[in-house]
């Protein structure tokens, strides 16, 4: 856990800086990491032929965007100039896309007793937030267990990730909806029968799930492993990829997921990222997730809310501490949209911006 520790630490280390000419001995380097088959030891080499390389950090927990830090801007410069843009032989014809970083004042932490973490969502009372306790027995829990264990599992920086139906591709937060992976594996089936009779007040909104089978096209299905400590940063799924509801089921360990809403007329200039936006003020509530519970976000709480889990060890529940175990799995069932979205979020929704979701989402990171 002491890499995963680095990492956090570089994340919360960098920002992009405000004018785009400043320079600075950092570069955010992205299209490049482990998750595209190259690991910090090469890229730390290749850079190395500008200058003296003192540290190469994964910029996110996409594992395909990395902090290259230089003794001298000189050196950072000299790399800039020759590889930004252009495919690097060294690092398998990858293009990257550069800018300089700047080491990041430490950011005001909001004191965690301020915000309320509440148990059931009808305390959160976020529309279309729904939470439901022991969705799976123990036992089947265990059974879920082994069977992702006996799957392999891809690593990313901070988590590993098992993909089923589509993959889920980090850098542009969508699948790629002509690559079906094929059927999701038959030990969720149980899981998928019970979502198609999730409890009131949700159960209609579940029914439009009804064709939720093993052998649907239309599903995928994606396993995240969190270590201790391991969180995910402040994000909405993105619109056009996929349908309203997306379903979360704890397993092995608990957490608690944050959810943010900025104010009406907010919206992420291309490139920016919530950590960007730190001055503008936002409502936060966050809910304990015990294990083998079933979040189901749909509705205003999907389309319009952040939600996030905070990289904590130990999450502070009603004044109590909670612990998080060695690690947490969480399965998400997602729905593959199929047409633009056409929900009445219009400031969150990229099917109102144009098909670029770059431009329009925030990427999965944290501060970059
Ligand atoms: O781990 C979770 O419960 C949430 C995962 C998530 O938000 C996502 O994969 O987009
Ligand atoms: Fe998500």
């Amino acid at each position: 856990m002491a890499a995963a520790a680095a990492e956090e630490a570089a994340n919360s280390m960098f920002a992009r800086p405000k004018c785009s000419t400043t320079t600075s001995p950092n570069l955010y380097v992205a299209n490049c990491g482990p998750t595209v088959g190259l690991s910090l030891e090469t890229i730390s080499s290749v850079f190395s032929a500008f200058g003296r390389v003192t540290g190469v950090h994964a910029a996110d927990d996409t594992g395909a965007r990395v902090i290259v830090c230089f003794s001298d801007t000189t050196a950072a410069q000299a790399a800039y100039q020759a590889l930004n843009g252009n495919p690097c032989p060294q690092l398998r014809g990858r293009t990257l896309r550069m800018r300089f970083s700047l080491p990041k004042l430490p950011a005001k932490v909001q004191d965690n007793d301020s915000l309320s973490v509440f148990l059931l969502a009808s305390e959160l009372a976020i529309p279309g937030i729904y939470l439901v306790h022991d969705f799976i027995t123990p036992e089947e829990e265990e059974v879920l267990l082994a069977a992702v264990d006996a799957s392999p599992w891809k690593s990313l920086a901070k988590r590993r990730v098992q993909h089923y139906g589509y993959e889920f591709l980090y850098e542009t937060r969508n699948v790629d909806a002509r690559q079906y992976l094929g059927n999701l594996p038959s030990f969720v089936s149980f899981v998928l029968d019970k979502i198609s009779s999730f409890p009131e007040p949700a159960n209609n909104k579940c029914r439009l799930m009804d064709q939720l089978t093993t052998s649907s096209p239309v599903y995928l299905f994606l396993v995240n492993e969190y270590p201790s400590g391991v969180g995910l940063s402040p994000h909405i799924d993105t619109h056009s990829a996929f349908d309203e509801l997306i379903f979360s089921l704890s397993i092995s360990g608990p957490c608690i997921m944050e959810f943010r809403k900025y104010p009406q007329g907010t919206w992420y200039p291309p490139g920016d990222t919530v950590a960007d936006m730190e001055g503008v003020n936002f409502i936060r509530k966050a809910i304990f997730l015990p294990p083998r519970s079933m979040l189901l976000m749909s509705g205003e709480g999907r389309y319009a809310w952040h939600h996030y889990i905070p990289h904590h060890k130990v999450d502070v529940v009603k004044g109590q501490s909670i612990k998080r175990s060695s690690r947490r799995v969480s399965f998400t069932f997602r729905k593959v949209r199929r047409g633009p979205c056409r929900c009445e979020f219009q400031q969150c929704c990229d099917s109102r911006r144009g098909s670029n979701v770059e431009r329009s989402c925030p990427p999965l990171e944290t501060s970059q």
